[in-house]
This record gives structure tokens, sequence and C-alpha cells, in this order.
């Protein structure tokens, strides 16, 4: 091999001056070679290596010792022969010159000196010619960047404009386990920022169904990552295709794009999360416009950012403000019939709901499908009345635009396990935590609900084995109807973590947010009948990473979909209503890969019975049978619960108290305004008398009565009074409070909750022992 060409990572074959004779010499500790005798060998590269940085075609070699004489000439030396003989093969380098030289080293063994006869222009030119091909091989930062750009923008032109944002740190991308979905470079930078390194189960089997055209039902345990296993194959669609616009005008596109995808989602809340959750996703894709619309804000603005940047190219909707938008008539029918690759239902059983579907049912009727495009003009959309909507012209004309080719892609936690049937009144005995509605029927109610494009749209159950994540775990504090405040108030200050208390009224959560934030906890209210902007503003406190501890009190409409990160505890403050209700709120907790999360139930004597019926519904019935038991009873410490007593008490009395006055000055004024009207003179005592406070009525017997006491002592109290118990309430509140054997103080205390559980902590005998699963067998039938 010529020296010239010659270089290695390992021991880079240098000019050593005069090209050596072929000799060698034993000496001391191995033998002397020369350079070219040498058996080096081709230096391998990853396939995937474009930019070599001038190590392409190297040879290197080991084993080999240089050592530089005094002459500053450099000698090399090897131990063992074996490594020379080769010669200097291919293209005269190295490797197979051959049988003439594998003799010379095998019977040389005398060292006769360096040959000086070569010419020394020669290695002049050769170092010259060597630094030359180096730095050709080397590019400069410059060159480096020039060729990226280049690359970069080559492929920009096929894949959306992306690449002009990717970076250096491109090349840190490590993504193995999503190498087989083989997905686009933007896909993967976004993977790799957000840390996903692995699919979810329902990710690495729906992302290749839908990518592959399919109509896709899709089901996976709360927090399994049902939004990117839709949202993936969105972007890849979206890097892969040219966009259509909305006008043609003689085959040239014209005007704003048209949607490709749209979403839509049971709640508002949700609607913003999976529209925050797709667009960092899309993070390397900059040009892609995602747009949410949903109530409670600005029809107007969302109107305009529909059309903002081109317009949208994913739009998240919840389906009463998209039928607003699309009977706005501003062509967003014939837009969506003409531009959408994806219809997703996320959430799919809530939405599909009897009395929840019509709005969607009326949405899919509008924006169609091909084949059926003839049915759902014809058949009056199964009982919406489309009269109404086809009067308006522009509607009609715009659902005679045909239909472009579209998947239809469902996902849910729960629509297997019976839940709808169950949930319907229609559970009977045969199906104890079973499967009432198995995969065929589950399709059927599916098929008929939604106009899928394949015959047989694929069905991938992720998690077959139940609804609830691996590592939830789940436990049930038994106590008085009356008591549920002083739980509640035990659990938050016993364990202080990011909790979520649900509860089944509005009131309800009226009630508690002021009576917590007495107790000085951070707690913040969410309900639908706050404005839009005070239930994000909720959301947005309760989900910050810098209040950790922080609470939120809600109703279900935090149940579904909401994903916050690092949510530690669920407390079911009232029994939910239904099996799927508790799947969904348990769900809020123990999301993503490795998170863990407890979900409690303050459960009353007259609610066992519930409890019992809701552990049937949702658990296995193998796991019923197994020591393993799902539910356990949560072993609270009564000492510690009564030392609370006195706090609970006082911040009850002051938070009745202000909602009192706030309701009586409201009412006030409202009957002073028809006592206006009427013409008569308003006297508040005139308007107050037993029964007019609404409570629960009659049935609710002596504790409507108490409560409705308690309203007026409230409603009465003087701004003295609320004082005094506002200063016994501090001065408690400053209190520690031992917690009894526990050398532990409520107050100081940071327990991890799930870690107590794990841990046993707080776990009493099994909550339903052999005894109470006979009563499960009876009860869940
Ligand atoms: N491949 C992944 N690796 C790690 N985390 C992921 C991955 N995919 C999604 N996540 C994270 O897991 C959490 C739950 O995801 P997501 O909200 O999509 O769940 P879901 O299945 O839709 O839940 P739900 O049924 O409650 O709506 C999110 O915080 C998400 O960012």
């Amino acid at each position: 091999m010529p020296p010239s060409t010659i270089k290695s990572k390992k021991r880079t074959r240098q000019s050593a001056g005069p090209k050596p004779v072929i000799k060698r010499a034993k000496m001391n500790n191995g033998y002397k070679v020369t350079l070219d005798e040498l058996d080096w060998k081709e230096v391998s590269m990853p396939d995937r290596l474009d930019d070599v940085e001038g190590f392409y075609g190297l040879d290197e070699i080991d084993g080999v010792d240089v050592q530089v004489d005094g002459g500053g000439r450099a000698e090399y030396k090897v131990n063992n022969l074996a490594k020379v003989g080769k010669g200097a093969g291919k293209n005269g380098k190295g490797k197979g010159k051959g049988k003439e030289e594998k003799e010379g080293v095998s019977n040389e063994d005398e060292w006769e000196g360096i040959n000086s006869d070569e010419d020394p222009g020669k290695e002049v030119i050769s170092k010259k010619v060597q630094r030359e091909k180096k730095k050709k091989a080397t590019p400069t930062k410059s060159e480096k960047r020039q060729k990226k750009d280049k690359r970069s923008k080559s492929r920009d032109s096929e894949l959306g404009g992306s690449f002009a944002l990717l970076s250096d740190e491109d090349e840190d991308i490590f993504l193995p386990a999503w190498d087989s979905l083989n997905l686009s470079l933007p896909t993967l930078r976004a993977l790799s920022k957000l840390n996903f390194n692995t699919p979810t189960p329902i990710q690495s089997s729906a992302i290749p169904e839908i990518i592959a055209g399919h109509d896709l039902i899709g089901k996976a345990s709360t927090g399994s990552g049902k939004t990117l296993a839709f949202g993936i194959p969105i972007l890849e669609h979206y890097l892969s295709c040219p966009r259509k616009s909305s006008k043609t005008n003689g085959g040239k596109e014209e005007g704003d794009k048209l949607p490709i995808a749209l979403i839509l989602s049971p709640t508002r809340e949700l609607a913003h999360q999976l529209h925050a959750h797709l667009k960092a996703l899309a993070a390397y894709a900059p040009d892609m416009s995602i747009v949410s619309v949903t109530g409670g804000l600005s029809l107007q603005k969302q109107l305009r950012q529909l059309t903002e940047r081109d317009g949208a190219d994913v739009i998240v909707a919840t389906p009463g403000r998209l039928w607003e938008v699309v009977s706005e008539g501003q062509g967003w029918i014939a837009k969506l019939r003409r531009g959408l690759k994806f219809l997703v239902v996320d959430e799919a059983d809530r939405l599909l709901q009897e009395g929840h579907f019509k709005e969607v049912e009326e949405v899919v009727n509008l924006i169609g499908r091909r084949d059926a495009e003839s049915d759902s003009e014809s058949e009056g959309g199964g009982g919406v009345d489309q009269d109404e909507y086809f009067k308006r012209n522009s509607v009609k004309r715009e659902s005679q635009v045909q239909v472009t080719e579209r998947q239809t892609l469902v996902f849910s936690a729960t629509f297997h396990k019976g839940l709808q049937q169950k949930l319907a009144g229609k559970g009977g005995k045969k199906g104890l935590g079973g499967d009432l509605m198995g995969e065929k029927e589950s399709m059927e109610y599916l098929l008929k609900k939604l106009k899928f494009k394949d015959k047989a749209p694929k069905f991938i159950d992720a998690n077959p084995a139940g609804q609830l994540a691996e590592r939830l775990k789940e436990g049930i504090i038994e106590c008085g109807a009356m008591e549920k405040d002083l739980y509640l108030y035990y659990l938050l200050l016993r364990y202080p973590s990011k909790t979520l208390v649900f509860t089944n009224s509005i009131a309800s959560v009226k009630r508690l947010s002021p009576l917590l934030a007495n107790l000085s906890l951070p707690a913040h209210p969410l309900h639908s009948k706050m404005i839009q902007k005070a239930r994000l503003r909720s959301l947005e406190r309760f989900s910050s990473p810098t209040s950790p501890h922080s609470i939120l009190i809600a109703t279900d409409v935090a149940a579904r979909g909401l994903d916050i990160q690092n949510v530690d505890l669920i407390i079911h403050y009232h029994l939910p209503r239904t099996a799927d209700t508790y799947v969904h709120r348990s769900g809020r907790t123990a999301r993503g890969a490795d998170a863990r999360g407890v979900s409690i139930l303050l459960c009353s004597p007259d609610e066992v019975i519930g409890v019992r019926r809701l552990v049937a519904k949702v658990h296995d019935p193998e796991s019923l049978s197994t020591a393993r038991y799902a539910m356990r009873s949560f072993d609270a410490d009564r000492r510690l619960v009564t030392r609370l007593k006195r706090r609970v008490e006082l911040a009850k009395k002051i938070a009745d108290c202000h909602i009192e006055k706030a309701k009586k000055g409201h009412e006030d004024e409202w009957l002073k305004a028809a006592a206006e009207d009427l013409g008569v003179e308003y006297d508040s005592d005139d308007f107050t008398g037993d029964g007019g406070g609404g409570g629960s009525g009659a049935a609710a017997g002596k504790r409507g009565k108490g409560r409705q006491k308690r309203r007026e002592t409230a409603a009465t109290a003087t701004k003295t009074e609320v004082a005094s118990w506002r200063a016994e309430l501090t001065a408690l509140l400053k209190e520690k409070v031992n917690a009894g054997f526990s050398t532990k103080y409520l107050t100081a205390g940071n327990v991890n909750l799930a870690q107590a559980l794990v841990n046993g902590e707080g776990m009493s005998a099994e909550f339903l022992g052999l005894e109470e699963r006979r009563v499960v067998d009876e009860v869940g039938g």
C-alpha cells in the first residue's frame, strides 16, 4: 500500500520516511516489519452513516508497536508473524500481494535497515496528495452544513418543509424500538424529544394497520398512549402526501388547503389536550396546522383559526361546536367531504352512547362517505331530522360534494367487557365482570353506529384482561355518610400528592373547594357550569409541575381522557354512577410507561352494595378468585381522623356561611327585581320560610332537615361569629397533629401514597374476603 493512501483510525500508517525494503530482523521482543507487509483490514462503516468524516475507505491494524528511533524514524514491530505476510494487496494496498511476500515473511528474519533509494520528492508529493485527499474526505464545518442543507432541502419538499428544522442532534436519535414502524425523520425526532423510546402495545399494533389504510377499532387501557396510536399515522400521511386545495382551477390547486383529519372528542378539556399532544408530535412539521374547535370559546375566533396559515390540516373538535361551525355556511361541509382522510372518534363509547350520539351522527352523516353517499342522503340520517339542516341551501349544496376515500378510527379504553350494555341497564347475571359484549358484539354495535370504509374494520384489543392500568392500586375507606369531608381531609393531609377528587354533583364541587381552601389546601374546582376560561385555569393550576401537591375537585367532566402528568391519587368522594366512569376516573392516574397511582373510594355503609357491583363489573372474574384481589380496604388511622374533626367542622361552617350569604345576596337581588316588576315592596323576611331551600326534597328526610338547619345557621351567622371561627381554625392549622404512635407529623409529611400502599401501609385485610366474595357472586351477576 503506498503510504499516500494510508489512513487509519487506530494506527495510521503515516509516512515513515523512504519506502522500506521488505526485510525484517528478529528483535528482543518481536519482529521488525514494514508497513506494506502488514495485514491491513478495511474499516467497516455502519450502513446508515453517510457523513463519514473522512474515515471512509480506511484500513486499520492492531497488534503493531510503533517506535521512533534516534533519527526520528518510525519502526514497526509485531510479536506475531501472522500479522504480516499478506502484503499490500488490494489496489496496491495491504492485502493479498500473494505468495511472494508470504514466502518472504516466513523466510526472512534479518533486519537490514531502511533502503533510502526511494525518491524523496515522491514522499513530499504523496504527503501532499494525502493531505488533499484527507481534506476532501473530511469536510469542513461549513461544507458539512451546506451538504446537510442540500440534503434537507431535497427531502424538505417531499416531506412538508420540516427538514429545515432538523439539526445536528438528529444524529443522536436512537430509537431502535420504533424501527419496525418505519417512521419519517420528523416523527422520530419528535418522539426522541418527548423521550418516548418505545411504542406502547396499542401503538405498535395499531400504527401499521392505520398506515396500511385500514379502518380500525382500538381498545387499550387508560393512559396507554392511544392518542399517538392515531396521531402518528395522521402525521405520517401529512408528511408523505401533498395537500389538496379547496378549489381547483383547470386542474390547478387553489385556495385554502383541505383538512386531512377530524378528531372528535366528548369534552372540551380532552379536545384541548389532544390538540396539545398532537402539536408536540408535529413539532418538526411546523407547517402542519392543528386547530381545536370547542364550545365555550369564541366561535368567530375559531372560524378564523380554521382558515389561518392556508387552512387547518387537523381539526380536533367537540361535536356540538363542530356542528355550529359547519352550520355557518362557510363551505366547511364541502371542505371536510373533499379533504378528510381520517375521521377519529376518541373516547368512542362515550361519544357513541345513546343520548350522546346524535351530534356525532349528524356530523358523520354530513361529512358522509363515498360509497354511502346516496344512503346518507336518502336514509334521513338514521332518525336525525336532516330536513331542517338541508333547508339551508349552502348545507345542501355542500352535502353534494363528492367525498374522498377516508379511514375511520375508533378508540376507547372501554367498549369491551359489556360495560355499555351494563350501563344501559341490560346487564344480567350471566356477565359477572365478563364479556357480555365481546369483540363480535362490540363490532356490530360500532358498525351500526359509524360508516366504516372497510366491511370488517380491524379490531385491536391491546389489554384484553382489563381496562385499568396495571400499576393502579385500588382501595376503599368505609366511613359514615356525614364523615366523608373528614376522611377526605385526612387523606389529603396525610398523603400530600397531586390528587383528583371526583364528586357526582356540581354543588359538591362548589362546597368542597372553599372548604378545603379554608383548610389551607390548594384545591381548584372544575365543573361544566364554570366558564371555559375558568375551567382551563383550574386545569392549568392543577397540572403545573411547580405544584406537586395540588388538588382538583371535579365532576365527571374530568373523568375522560385527561392526561395530567404525575397525578398520584384519585379519590372518589362519591361512588361513580357507572362502572365505565370508575374506569375512566381511576385512569387519570398511573398513566404512561412506569407510572404508579392509587384510586380510593370513600364509601358509606349504604354504598357498599354498589361498590361490590362495581368491583364485579370492572375486574376479571378470575382475579376475584385469586389471592391477588384488586380492591382492598384502606385502613385509615381513626385516632388521627378524630383529631382533625374540629378543623373540618370549622372549615365547613365558614364555607357554608359564605355560600349561603352569596346565595342569599343573589336571591335577594332577584327577588327585589321581581318585586319591582310587580310593583310591590320587597321585605326579605316575607320570602323566607320552611321548605324553600331546594335541598334534596322530602325524601331526604332527616338529613335534608339537618342540612336546611345548617344552611340557616350559616346564612344568619354574624361577622363576629365567622371571625371567631376563622381565628380558632387558624390556630388549629398552626398546630402540628401528632400521628399517635408514629413519629410522623401530618403537616410535615410527604408520603408517597403509591409507595405506601405498595408497602402495605394503610391496608388491612382484604376488602372483600371469602365471605364477601360470595356476595359478589350473587350480586354481580
Ligand atoms: N410511546 C410512549 N412512551 C412513553 N410515554 C408515552 C408513549 N405514548 C404516549 N405516552 C404518554 O402516555 C400518557 C398517556 O397517553 P394518552 O393520553 O394518549 O393515553 P390514552 O390511552 O388516550 O388514555 P385515556 O384512555 O385515559 O384517554 C401521555 O402522557 C403520553 O404522553
